[in-house]
Protein backbone atom coordinates (compact mmCIF):
# COMPACT_ATOMS: atom_id res chain seq x y z
CA UNK A 1 0.00 0.00 0.00
CA UNK A 2 1.22 3.32 -0.59
CA UNK A 3 -0.48 6.69 0.25
CA UNK A 4 -0.75 10.00 -1.79
CA UNK A 5 1.27 12.70 -0.61
CA UNK A 6 -1.65 14.67 0.31
CA UNK A 7 -3.28 12.11 2.67
CA UNK A 8 0.22 13.42 4.94
CA UNK A 9 -1.07 16.73 5.18
CA UNK A 10 -5.25 16.72 5.51
CA UNK A 11 -6.36 16.96 8.61
CA UNK A 12 -6.44 13.15 10.33
CA UNK A 13 -8.84 11.34 10.78
CA UNK A 14 -8.03 10.34 14.28
CA UNK A 15 -5.64 12.26 16.36
CA UNK A 16 -4.59 11.16 19.79
CA UNK A 17 -1.96 13.22 21.83
CA UNK A 18 -0.44 12.14 25.31
CA UNK A 19 -3.32 9.35 26.03
CA UNK A 20 -2.90 7.62 29.04
CA UNK A 21 -5.60 4.79 29.77
CA UNK A 22 -4.86 3.76 33.93
CA UNK A 23 -5.97 1.17 34.95
CA UNK A 24 -6.84 0.82 38.90
CA UNK A 25 -8.67 2.50 41.93
CA UNK A 26 -8.49 5.82 41.56
CA UNK A 27 -6.61 6.41 38.02
CA UNK A 28 -7.40 10.14 37.84
CA UNK A 29 -6.23 11.65 40.95
CA UNK A 30 -3.11 9.43 40.20
CA UNK A 31 -2.44 10.51 37.38
CA UNK A 32 -2.86 14.42 38.35
CA UNK A 33 -0.41 14.03 41.11
CA UNK A 34 1.85 10.92 39.32
CA UNK A 35 5.83 12.48 39.09
CA UNK A 36 6.32 12.92 35.13
CA UNK A 37 8.32 10.23 33.31
CA UNK A 38 7.32 7.14 35.58
CA UNK A 39 8.00 3.97 33.96
CA UNK A 40 5.71 1.11 33.75
CA UNK A 41 6.79 -0.88 36.19
CA UNK A 42 6.89 1.68 38.67
CA UNK A 43 3.39 2.45 37.79
CA UNK A 44 2.88 -1.06 38.55
CA UNK A 45 4.19 -1.40 42.11
CA UNK A 46 1.96 1.76 42.68
CA UNK A 47 -0.87 -0.18 41.84
CA UNK A 48 -1.80 0.67 38.59
CA UNK A 49 -1.73 -0.79 35.04
CA UNK A 50 -0.63 1.70 32.11
CA UNK A 51 -3.16 0.11 29.23
CA UNK A 52 -2.17 2.67 27.69
CA UNK A 53 1.06 5.16 28.40
CA UNK A 54 1.40 8.36 27.01
CA UNK A 55 0.47 7.64 23.14
CA UNK A 56 0.60 10.02 21.09
CA UNK A 57 -0.24 9.00 16.95
CA UNK A 58 -2.67 10.38 14.01
CA UNK A 59 -4.26 7.99 12.23
CA UNK A 60 -4.31 9.46 8.25
CA UNK A 61 -7.03 9.31 6.05
CA UNK A 62 -6.98 6.70 3.69
CA UNK A 63 -4.07 4.55 5.92
CA UNK A 64 -3.97 1.15 6.67
CA UNK A 65 -2.50 1.77 10.42
CA UNK A 66 -0.92 -1.48 11.66
CA UNK A 67 -0.80 -1.66 15.37
CA UNK A 68 1.49 -4.27 16.32
CA UNK A 69 2.59 -5.47 19.63
CA UNK A 70 2.85 -8.69 22.18
CA UNK A 71 -0.09 -9.51 23.88
CA UNK A 72 -0.98 -7.62 26.98
CA UNK A 73 0.79 -4.34 25.53
CA UNK A 74 -1.73 -2.19 24.99
CA UNK A 75 -3.30 -2.47 21.48
CA UNK A 76 -6.87 -3.39 21.86
CA UNK A 77 -7.07 -0.68 24.95
CA UNK A 78 -5.73 1.94 22.47
CA UNK A 79 -8.36 1.59 20.00
CA UNK A 80 -10.94 0.70 22.37
CA UNK A 81 -10.23 4.50 23.60
CA UNK A 82 -10.22 5.84 20.11
CA UNK A 83 -14.30 4.76 19.45
CA UNK A 84 -14.52 5.64 23.15
CA UNK A 85 -15.75 2.44 24.68
CA UNK A 86 -13.00 3.04 27.14
CA UNK A 87 -12.69 6.79 28.72
CA UNK A 88 -8.85 8.24 28.96
CA UNK A 89 -7.56 8.91 31.98
CA UNK A 90 -5.64 11.55 30.26
CA UNK A 91 -4.91 13.16 26.97
CA UNK A 92 -7.28 14.14 24.11
CA UNK A 93 -8.16 11.93 21.23
CA UNK A 94 -10.25 13.97 18.71
CA UNK A 95 -12.47 11.69 15.63
CA UNK A 96 -12.79 13.41 12.37
CA UNK A 97 -11.84 17.03 14.68
CA UNK A 98 -14.50 16.61 17.43
CA UNK A 99 -12.96 15.79 21.04
CA UNK A 100 -14.86 12.75 22.04
CA UNK A 101 -14.46 12.84 25.24
CA UNK A 102 -16.77 15.90 24.89
CA UNK A 103 -19.61 13.93 23.42
CA UNK A 104 -23.13 12.92 24.99
CA UNK A 105 -23.83 9.34 25.01
CA UNK A 106 -26.52 9.61 22.47
CA UNK A 107 -23.83 11.36 20.22
CA UNK A 108 -21.13 8.40 20.66
CA UNK A 109 -23.46 5.72 19.99
CA UNK A 110 -24.14 8.07 16.51
CA UNK A 111 -20.41 8.60 15.90
CA UNK A 112 -20.14 4.69 16.44
CA UNK A 113 -23.29 3.44 13.88
CA UNK A 114 -22.92 6.08 11.05
CA UNK A 115 -18.67 6.61 10.49
CA UNK A 116 -17.01 3.42 12.62
CA UNK A 117 -16.82 -0.77 11.51
CA UNK A 118 -15.60 -3.37 13.47
CA UNK A 119 -14.59 -6.82 12.41
CA UNK A 120 -13.01 -9.41 15.11
CA UNK A 121 -11.27 -12.46 15.51
CA UNK A 122 -13.79 -14.49 16.71
CA UNK A 123 -16.23 -13.74 13.64
CA UNK A 124 -19.54 -13.18 16.01
CA UNK A 125 -21.98 -14.02 13.33
CA UNK A 126 -25.28 -15.13 14.20
CA UNK A 127 -25.63 -19.09 13.99
CA UNK A 128 -29.13 -19.13 13.22
CA UNK A 129 -28.98 -16.39 10.01
CA UNK A 130 -28.05 -16.97 6.58
CA UNK A 131 -24.83 -14.98 5.29
CA UNK A 132 -27.20 -12.71 3.40
CA UNK A 133 -28.88 -12.19 7.07
CA UNK A 134 -25.93 -11.86 9.13
CA UNK A 135 -24.61 -9.42 6.25
CA UNK A 136 -27.62 -6.94 6.81
CA UNK A 137 -28.00 -7.40 10.38
CA UNK A 138 -26.65 -3.48 11.11
CA UNK A 139 -28.47 -2.29 8.29
CA UNK A 140 -31.68 -3.99 9.99
CA UNK A 141 -30.92 -2.35 13.11
CA UNK A 142 -30.94 1.00 11.45
CA UNK A 143 -34.01 0.15 10.20
CA UNK A 144 -33.51 -0.17 6.41
CA UNK A 145 -36.52 -1.19 4.37
CA UNK A 146 -35.95 -5.27 3.48
CA UNK A 147 -35.48 -4.76 -0.47
CA UNK A 148 -32.56 -2.32 0.07
CA UNK A 149 -30.64 -4.28 2.52
CA UNK A 150 -30.58 -6.88 0.72
CA UNK A 151 -29.22 -5.64 -2.15
CA UNK A 152 -26.80 -3.32 -0.16
CA UNK A 153 -26.34 -7.04 1.80
CA UNK A 154 -25.78 -8.49 -1.99
CA UNK A 155 -23.22 -5.86 -3.03
CA UNK A 156 -20.95 -6.79 -0.07
CA UNK A 157 -20.95 -10.24 -0.43
CA UNK A 158 -20.22 -9.77 -4.04
CA UNK A 159 -17.55 -7.60 -3.12
CA UNK A 160 -15.80 -10.20 -0.38
CA UNK A 161 -15.94 -12.76 -3.24
CA UNK A 162 -18.89 -15.01 -1.34
CA UNK A 163 -21.39 -14.95 -4.37
CA UNK A 164 -23.68 -18.14 -4.40
CA UNK A 165 -23.13 -19.16 -0.70
CA UNK A 166 -25.82 -16.19 0.47
CA UNK A 167 -28.10 -18.79 1.26
CA UNK A 168 -25.59 -20.39 3.72
CA UNK A 169 -25.74 -20.83 7.59
CA UNK A 170 -22.03 -19.98 8.97
CA UNK A 171 -21.60 -23.11 10.29
CA UNK A 172 -21.75 -24.63 6.61
CA UNK A 173 -18.99 -22.36 5.72
CA UNK A 174 -14.59 -22.34 6.60
CA UNK A 175 -13.49 -20.17 9.14
CA UNK A 176 -11.98 -18.02 5.89
CA UNK A 177 -15.04 -17.66 4.43
CA UNK A 178 -16.65 -16.98 8.16
CA UNK A 179 -14.36 -13.43 8.46
CA UNK A 180 -15.18 -13.02 4.80
CA UNK A 181 -18.95 -12.59 6.47
CA UNK A 182 -17.55 -10.59 9.22
CA UNK A 183 -15.74 -8.28 7.03
CA UNK A 184 -18.96 -7.64 4.44
CA UNK A 185 -21.21 -7.79 7.57
CA UNK A 186 -18.97 -4.07 8.62
CA UNK A 187 -18.40 -2.87 5.55
CA UNK A 188 -22.35 -3.47 4.89
CA UNK A 189 -22.63 0.09 6.82
CA UNK A 190 -20.13 1.79 4.79
CA UNK A 191 -18.05 2.97 7.60
CA UNK A 192 -15.31 6.02 7.44
CA UNK A 193 -13.02 4.24 9.65
CA UNK A 194 -12.61 0.40 9.90
CA UNK A 195 -11.48 -0.78 13.32
CA UNK A 196 -9.93 -5.08 12.84
CA UNK A 197 -9.08 -6.72 15.76
CA UNK A 198 -6.84 -9.61 14.93
CA UNK A 199 -9.20 -10.64 12.37
CA UNK A 200 -7.03 -13.33 11.04
CA UNK A 201 -5.44 -14.85 13.34
CA UNK A 202 -8.45 -17.82 13.95
CA UNK A 203 -7.08 -18.90 10.73
CA UNK A 204 -4.68 -21.14 9.83
CA UNK A 205 -1.28 -19.46 7.63
CA UNK A 206 -1.98 -20.90 4.29
CA UNK A 207 -5.56 -19.33 4.32
CA UNK A 208 -4.56 -16.25 6.69
CA UNK A 209 -1.88 -15.13 3.74
CA UNK A 210 -4.81 -15.95 1.34
CA UNK A 211 -7.01 -13.56 3.47
CA UNK A 212 -4.55 -10.89 3.66
CA UNK A 213 -3.86 -10.50 -0.23
CA UNK A 214 -7.79 -10.20 -0.57
CA UNK A 215 -7.83 -8.00 2.13
CA UNK A 216 -5.28 -5.43 0.31
CA UNK A 217 -7.45 -5.84 -2.88
CA UNK A 218 -10.19 -4.93 -0.88
CA UNK A 219 -8.43 -1.89 0.45
CA UNK A 220 -7.07 -0.68 -2.98
CA UNK A 221 -10.24 -0.80 -4.27
CA UNK A 222 -12.20 0.90 -1.22
CA UNK A 223 -9.27 2.80 -0.05
CA UNK A 224 -10.47 3.43 3.98
CA UNK A 225 -9.63 4.68 6.71
CA UNK A 226 -7.94 1.50 8.41
CA UNK A 227 -6.60 0.34 12.16
CA UNK A 228 -5.93 -3.10 12.01
CA UNK A 229 -4.46 -5.05 15.29
CA UNK A 230 -1.96 -7.95 14.91
CA UNK A 231 0.59 -9.13 17.25
CA UNK A 232 2.24 -10.71 13.64
CA UNK A 233 4.92 -8.46 12.68
CA UNK A 234 5.34 -10.00 9.24
CA UNK A 235 1.25 -9.62 8.88
CA UNK A 236 1.80 -5.82 9.93
CA UNK A 237 4.68 -5.19 7.28
CA UNK A 238 2.44 -6.83 4.75
CA UNK A 239 -0.83 -5.27 5.06
CA UNK A 240 0.35 -1.77 6.38
CA UNK A 241 1.39 2.05 5.30
CA UNK A 242 2.24 2.38 8.55
CA UNK A 243 2.94 0.58 11.99
CA UNK A 244 2.92 1.34 15.54
CA UNK A 245 4.51 -0.74 18.12
CA UNK A 246 3.83 -1.13 21.07
CA UNK A 247 5.15 -1.73 24.29
CA UNK A 248 4.19 -1.66 27.88
CA UNK A 249 1.21 0.56 27.02
CA UNK A 250 4.15 2.87 24.95
CA UNK A 251 3.99 3.36 21.30
CA UNK A 252 7.69 2.91 20.78
CA UNK A 253 8.01 3.60 16.95
CA UNK A 254 5.22 4.53 14.36
CA UNK A 255 6.85 4.47 11.06
CA UNK A 256 6.63 3.20 7.82
CA UNK A 257 7.53 -0.55 7.19
CA UNK A 258 10.89 0.21 5.14
CA UNK A 259 11.47 3.08 8.02
CA UNK A 260 10.88 0.38 10.69
CA UNK A 261 12.92 -2.15 9.16
CA UNK A 262 16.01 0.55 8.25
CA UNK A 263 15.93 2.43 11.38
CA UNK A 264 14.21 0.70 14.14
CA UNK A 265 14.14 3.39 16.91
CA UNK A 266 14.64 1.25 20.22
CA UNK A 267 16.53 -1.99 20.42
CA UNK A 268 12.96 -3.68 21.55
CA UNK A 269 11.72 -2.72 17.57
CA UNK A 270 15.37 -3.89 15.95
CA UNK A 271 14.81 -7.22 17.76
CA UNK A 272 11.09 -7.62 15.33
CA UNK A 273 13.52 -6.72 12.61
CA UNK A 274 15.99 -9.10 13.06
CA UNK A 275 14.50 -12.39 11.36
CA UNK A 276 12.79 -10.15 8.38
CA UNK A 277 13.94 -10.49 5.02
CA UNK A 278 14.89 -6.33 4.44
CA UNK A 279 14.76 -6.75 0.80
CA UNK A 280 10.99 -7.40 0.86
CA UNK A 281 10.03 -4.91 2.85
CA UNK A 282 12.16 -2.14 1.23
CA UNK A 283 11.07 -0.13 -1.47
CA UNK A 284 13.34 1.92 -4.41
CA UNK A 285 11.59 4.86 -3.17
CA UNK A 286 13.10 4.75 0.23
CA UNK A 287 16.68 4.15 -1.28
CA UNK A 288 16.08 7.01 -3.60
CA UNK A 289 18.24 10.14 -2.82
CA UNK A 290 16.95 13.07 -4.82
CA UNK A 291 20.26 14.48 -5.09
CA UNK A 292 21.96 11.43 -6.72
CA UNK A 293 21.92 11.25 -10.49
CA UNK A 294 21.71 7.52 -12.08
CA UNK A 295 22.31 7.05 -15.34
CA UNK A 296 20.30 4.19 -17.91
CA UNK A 297 16.77 3.24 -17.49
CA UNK A 298 14.93 3.84 -14.22
CA UNK A 299 13.52 1.41 -11.54
CA UNK A 300 9.94 1.85 -10.09
CA UNK A 301 9.85 3.49 -7.23
CA UNK A 302 7.04 1.06 -5.86
CA UNK A 303 9.54 -2.11 -6.43
CA UNK A 304 11.03 -3.87 -3.97
CA UNK A 305 15.07 -4.82 -3.89
CA UNK A 306 13.59 -8.06 -3.90
CA UNK A 307 12.11 -7.52 -6.71
CA UNK A 308 15.01 -5.80 -8.33
CA UNK A 309 17.25 -8.77 -7.54
CA UNK A 310 18.28 -9.85 -10.68
CA UNK A 311 18.94 -6.57 -12.20
CA UNK A 312 20.81 -5.50 -8.98
CA UNK A 313 23.40 -8.56 -9.13
CA UNK A 314 23.71 -8.13 -13.42
CA UNK A 315 23.33 -4.89 -13.72
CA UNK A 316 26.70 -2.67 -13.48
CA UNK A 317 26.16 0.75 -12.70
CA UNK A 318 26.80 2.57 -9.22
CA UNK A 319 23.78 4.66 -9.20
CA UNK A 320 20.50 3.69 -10.58
CA UNK A 321 17.82 6.24 -10.97
CA UNK A 322 14.25 5.62 -9.79
CA UNK A 323 11.20 7.13 -10.89
CA UNK A 324 7.21 7.36 -9.33
CA UNK A 325 4.43 7.39 -12.13
CA UNK A 326 7.14 7.97 -15.31
CA UNK A 327 9.18 10.75 -13.16
CA UNK A 328 12.69 10.37 -11.84
CA UNK A 329 12.62 11.57 -8.10
CA UNK A 330 16.07 10.53 -7.62
CA UNK A 331 18.96 7.65 -7.72
CA UNK A 332 19.91 5.03 -5.06
CA UNK A 333 23.69 3.56 -4.65
CA UNK A 334 23.55 -0.06 -6.54
CA UNK A 335 25.74 -1.40 -3.59
CA UNK A 336 23.43 0.28 -0.66
CA UNK A 337 20.61 -2.39 -2.30
CA UNK A 338 22.96 -5.33 -2.73
CA UNK A 339 23.58 -5.33 0.89
CA UNK A 340 20.07 -4.94 1.81
CA UNK A 341 19.64 -8.24 -0.20
CA UNK A 342 22.37 -9.94 1.27
CA UNK A 343 21.54 -9.15 4.64
CA UNK A 344 24.23 -6.85 5.35
CA UNK A 345 22.41 -3.85 5.88
N1 LIG B 1 -10.60 -3.67 32.06
C1 LIG B 1 -9.34 -3.83 32.46
N2 LIG B 1 -9.02 -3.80 33.77
C2 LIG B 1 -7.73 -3.93 34.18
N3 LIG B 1 -6.69 -4.13 33.35
C3 LIG B 1 -6.96 -4.19 32.03
C4 LIG B 1 -8.28 -4.05 31.53
N4 LIG B 1 -8.22 -4.13 30.17
C5 LIG B 1 -6.92 -4.33 29.86
N5 LIG B 1 -6.16 -4.36 30.99
C6 LIG B 1 -4.70 -4.52 31.02
O1 LIG B 1 -4.12 -3.59 30.15
C7 LIG B 1 -3.00 -4.15 29.47
C8 LIG B 1 -3.20 -4.05 27.99
O2 LIG B 1 -4.25 -4.92 27.57
P1 LIG B 1 -4.75 -5.05 26.08
O3 LIG B 1 -5.90 -6.00 26.06
O4 LIG B 1 -4.94 -3.72 25.51
O5 LIG B 1 -3.50 -5.73 25.37
P2 LIG B 1 -3.35 -6.28 23.90
O6 LIG B 1 -2.04 -5.79 23.39
O7 LIG B 1 -4.56 -5.97 23.11
O8 LIG B 1 -3.26 -7.84 24.18
P3 LIG B 1 -3.82 -9.11 23.34
O9 LIG B 1 -2.97 -9.20 22.10
O10 LIG B 1 -3.58 -10.25 24.28
O11 LIG B 1 -5.27 -8.83 23.05
C9 LIG B 1 -2.88 -5.60 29.97
O12 LIG B 1 -1.93 -5.64 31.00
C10 LIG B 1 -4.26 -5.89 30.51
O13 LIG B 1 -4.19 -6.83 31.55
Amino acid sequence: MQQTASAATEQPVISCRNVWKLFGSDPTTYLATMPAGRGYEEIRSDGYIAGVKDVSVDVRRGEMLVIMGLSGSGKSTLVRCFSRLHDITGGTIEVEGQDVMSLSEKELIELRRSKMGMVFQSFGLLPHRTVLDNVAFPLEMRGQDRHKRRERAMEVIKLVGLEGREDYFPRELSGGQQQRVGIARSLAIEPDIWFLDEPFSALDPLIRREMQDEFLRLQEMLAKTIVFITHDFDEALRLADRIAIMKDGAVEQCDTPDQIVLHPATEYVRKFTEEIDKARVVHASVLAKPDLTGSGDPVDALSTVHQLAQLLVQDTREAIPVAREGKVIGAFRREDALNILVGAH
